[in-house]
């Protein structure tokens, strides 16, 4: 499967999931501290238009970013969160379909032109379906409705771990990771946030 494969797949999962859940159990929490399902689905709403943002910028060459501060991204989810369920479930149904459409409609040549994401990486615009694909993989499990990461894609959770252990090595986590990984350690390796 294709990172744009999982992004259907996954926006699919999302979406259905938040189908089953009532109005009044959006304010339930979530596997993210602090986050509620209604934080969730604001974020992948609002992603869904950051991401949009970066297929702009490698489409005409105007650059623009996903988000304008860290600050700015807290904000909006906040207040998305805030938003009439009527209305939070609309918007992460839209702007999904209009970055389905985004995608579609971007030519060949114009997957190579090079983007920045809201962590400083330069990356061909190629990379944002992947970005995506997480984003709707990985909060499907957050919103607690009973899928688990053994429900996702196969294939989907090999490239994330690949994606995760790539990072966290960056980051210095490495070799307490390989310890764990490879049976050395029983321990859990202590890991810092993940994006
Ligand atoms: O992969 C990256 O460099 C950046 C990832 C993110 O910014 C995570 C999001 O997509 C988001 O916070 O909207």
């Amino acid at each position: 499967m294709t990172a744009r494969d999982w992004v259907r797949g996954g926006t699919d999962l999302f979406l259905r999931q938040l189908d089953t859940i009532s109005d009044g159990d959006l304010d339930r929490p979530t596997e993210l501290p602090g986050w509620s399902r209604r934080h969730v689905v604001a974020h992948v709403h609002f992603n869904a238009e950051a991401l949009l943002r970066l297929v702009s910028w490698a489409a005409t060459g105007v650059e623009a970013r996903m988000y304008a501060s860290p600050e700015q991204r807290a904000a909006e989810i906040e207040e998305g969160a805030a938003w009439s369920p009527g209305m939070l479930r609309s918007a992460v149904s839209e702007s999904a379909a209009e970055l389905e459409k985004a995608f579609a409609e971007l030519s060949a040549d114009t997957w190579r032109n090079e983007v920045v994401t809201a962590q400083g990486r330069t990356v061909p615009a190629s990379e944002v379906p992947w970005m995506r694909a997480r984003e709707v993989m990985i909060h499907t499990v957050d919103l607690r409705t009973g899928v688990s990461f053994e429900d996702l894609p196969g294939d989907f959770t090999t490239t994330l771990l690949a994606d995760v252990v790539r990072r966290r090595s960056a980051a210095g986590e490495g070799p307490a990771l390989a310890a764990w990984l490879t049976g050395r350690s029983s321990t859990p390796a202590a890991l810092g946030p993940w994006l």
